[in-house]
């Protein structure tokens, strides 16, 4: 399973890493750290003045689709979301299958003002120093991935750093693990990522089971405004959308036009 074969890679590299740089000195560059982490909440909160808050992706390549953008430039990519109204930036950093970069991270919060999410298979604290020390300003867990214990320590220490965390769900058992470990940002994810599946009905049987004041991302699959009409009318506060933005010709007009979608 795609999800399993990710995971065991994206261990294996760390471990790597960690013998290039042990996390002493990582966490020692720190002192050094231009990149505060900023707190993401109010961006990604829907308002009245505001309701539909997107979490654009910079999104080279996929398990399930291969390339899907031939001329990727992350800094061009990311400098027309920011500019354009995204309420933050997801950047893939995983490097084997979304053919991501950790260095793309630097690169934007560099130049670009919008928060950053890390997006990437974390597993391990090693990863999570690594999207501080980078730029990130909030991480991805995936509660899929993780036992109860370990999404409650890693959530922990994101926020011990000083990261915000979205914590990614795909069912019930997700969503109690999630609840568990006190989760205020929380992703439903329509791809089921063991099996690449799409379930685009799934933020209508989870919202109803989320406390009210949760932030609720709807993830995946999202590409027009119909679909944000309805999800943002049960409940959705953000939407993070990647390959659509990818492919369309203008990233300008398709972002407005979301982030318009209750005008019309
Ligand atoms: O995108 C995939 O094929 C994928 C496969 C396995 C694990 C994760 C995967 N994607 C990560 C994501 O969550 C999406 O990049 C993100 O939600 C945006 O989705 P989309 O708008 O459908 O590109």
């Amino acid at each position: 399973m795609i999800l399993d074969e990710i995971n065991k890679k994206t261990l294996e590299d760390v471990e790597k890493r960690k013998k290039d740089m042990p996390l002493d000195l990582l966490g020692r560059s720190l002192s050094a750290n231009p990149f505060a982490p900023r707190d993401v909440k109010p961006y990604l909160t829907s308002t009245k003045e505001e309701p539909i808050r997107i979490i654009a992706e910079v999104k080279k390549a996929s398990p399930s689709k291969g390339i899907i953008k031939e001329d990727f430039d992350p800094l061009l990519i990311a400098q027309e979301y920011s500019n354009n109204g995204a309420n933050a930036i997801s950047v893939l950093t995983e490097p084997h299958w979304f053919k991501g970069d950790l260095e793309y991270l630097t690169q934007i919060r560099r130049y670009v003002p919008t928060p950053l999410l890390r997006k990437d298979f974390i597993l391990d604290k090693y990863q999570i120093v690594e999207a501080l020390v980078y730029g990130a300003d909030f991480i991805l867990l995936i509660a899929k991935s993780l036992s109860t214990k370990d999404l409650k320590e890693l959530y922990e220490y994101a926020l011990h750093l000083g990261l915000e965390v979205l914590v990614e769900v795909h069912d019930k058992e997700d969503l109690t693990k999630a609840m568990k470990c006190g989760a205020h940002i929380i992703g439903i994810n329509h791809r089921n990522l063991e099996t690449m599946e799409m379930d685009m009905t799934l933020c209508e049987k989870l919202i109803p089971m989320i406390p009210n004041g949760k932030i609720i991302v709807a993830e995946s699959g999202v590409s027009n405004t119909e679909i944000i009409k309805n999800l943002s009318s049960i409940g959705a506060d953000a939407f993070l959308i990647g390959e659509h933005f990818m492919r369309v010709p203008s990233i300008e007009d398709e972002l407005k036009k979301f982030k318009n979608s209750l005008d019309s």
